[in-house]
């Protein structure tokens, strides 16, 4: 398994700086070293170029969509360094920055892969928004539903036009702060989620029983785990944009972990919105570290 880590060092798909630092600030900590333990072939390819402007153009390419241009542009040279990755045959493996990255990240699946692949996304959040339905104008918001097809072309048609990822091939997990219209479109596009009730409910066992049947009969041979850290209860990351209350405890989210990377499909993997500014006794650092050590174990059985 050779992984080329990539940084994508982007606060405008949130509006709030300080997320931009999480890749430098996970690197100083040891994230290179980590992978390095447990796997053979380890490449930095350093940050992703990100465009440095000024709150002034928030809104100059949109309404709406904030820093609209950035965000597209940013995630263009995503696109093409994931895509590089994959056809060298190497597992992209991307931090952020804010979630908008998914966007580049998906985008560079696509071109890599021929066949269908599925996207596992845990979140507290959809991240389904559209223009219309998106309360924040955040892109953070909007990044599998433009992967998805839904919403305005100019997210949809980023690095190249159409759907990246079909809605039937989607699977969100520790859902708890979900927007009215994302609801709507989760139910119209029928895509698979588990809410945190259902997994207090079922227990973790019994949710990933669930995924990973589905996996199986949906026959994909490549999928691409996108990691939100506010999936993990607000008090394990603090220093995170959006923390959201009743989250996963850190050894639920390491037992989903292992389990999706168990199955051996996982080829591409998002790690975002650690923002080390607004951290409080490094205690989002530490949750990141323990979940990047998970990653890099699990990796690295598969040789
Ligand atoms: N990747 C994230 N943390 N997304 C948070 C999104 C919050 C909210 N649903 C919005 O669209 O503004
Ligand atoms: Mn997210
Ligand atoms: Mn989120």
């Amino acid at each position: 398994m050779k992984i080329e880590l990539i940084g994508f060092p982007m606060f405008y798909g949130c509006d709030r700086p300080g997320v931009e630092q999480g890749p430098d600030k996970l690197r100083a900590h040891g994230l290179v070293e980590i992978f390095e333990k447990n796997l053979n072939h380890v490449n930095d390819r350093g940050n992703i170029e990100v465009e440095q402007v000024g709150t002034e153009m928030k809104y100059a390419t949109h309404p709406s969509m904030k820093y609209l241009k950035q965000v597209v542009a940013g995630n263009e040279h995503l696109a093409k360094a994931v895509e590089n990755a994959l056809r060298n045959g190497r597992l992209p493996f991307t931090v952020g920055g804010d979630h908008s990255l998914g966007l580049g990240s998906l985008a560079g699946v696509h071109g890599a892969t021929e066949e269908d692949f599925a996207v596992i996304w845990i979140d507290a959040h959809a991240d389904l928004n559209v223009t219309e339905t998106s309360p924040s104008g955040n892109i953070h918001g909007m990044p599998l539903g433009a992967s998805a097809g839904l919403g305005d072309e100019i997210l949809t048609a980023l690095y190249e036009k159409g759907q990246k990822v079909k809605p039937e091939n989607i699977y969100i997990l520790g859902l708890r702060s979900v927007d009215e219209g994302e609801e709507v479109i989760i139910r119209e596009q029928g895509i698979k989620i588990w809410r945190m009730t259902d997994i207090k409910e079922k227990g973790m066992a019994a949710v990933i029983q669930e995924l990973l049947s589905a996996l199986k009969e949906s026959q994909v041979q490549h999928v691409h785990l996108s990691y939100d850290i506010d999936s993990l209860d607000k008090t394990l990351v603090p220093g995170t944009g959006t923390p959201v209350e009743d989250g996963l405890g850190i050894e639920e989210s390491q037992d989903l972990i292992r389990a999706i990377l168990g199955t051996k499909l996982v080829g591409s993997i998002d790690f975002v919105e650690f923002n080390p500014v607004i951290d409080r006794e490094n205690r989002t650092l530490n949750s990141c570290l323990t979940m990047l050590e998970t990653f890099a174990q699990e990796l690295g059985k598969q040789n």
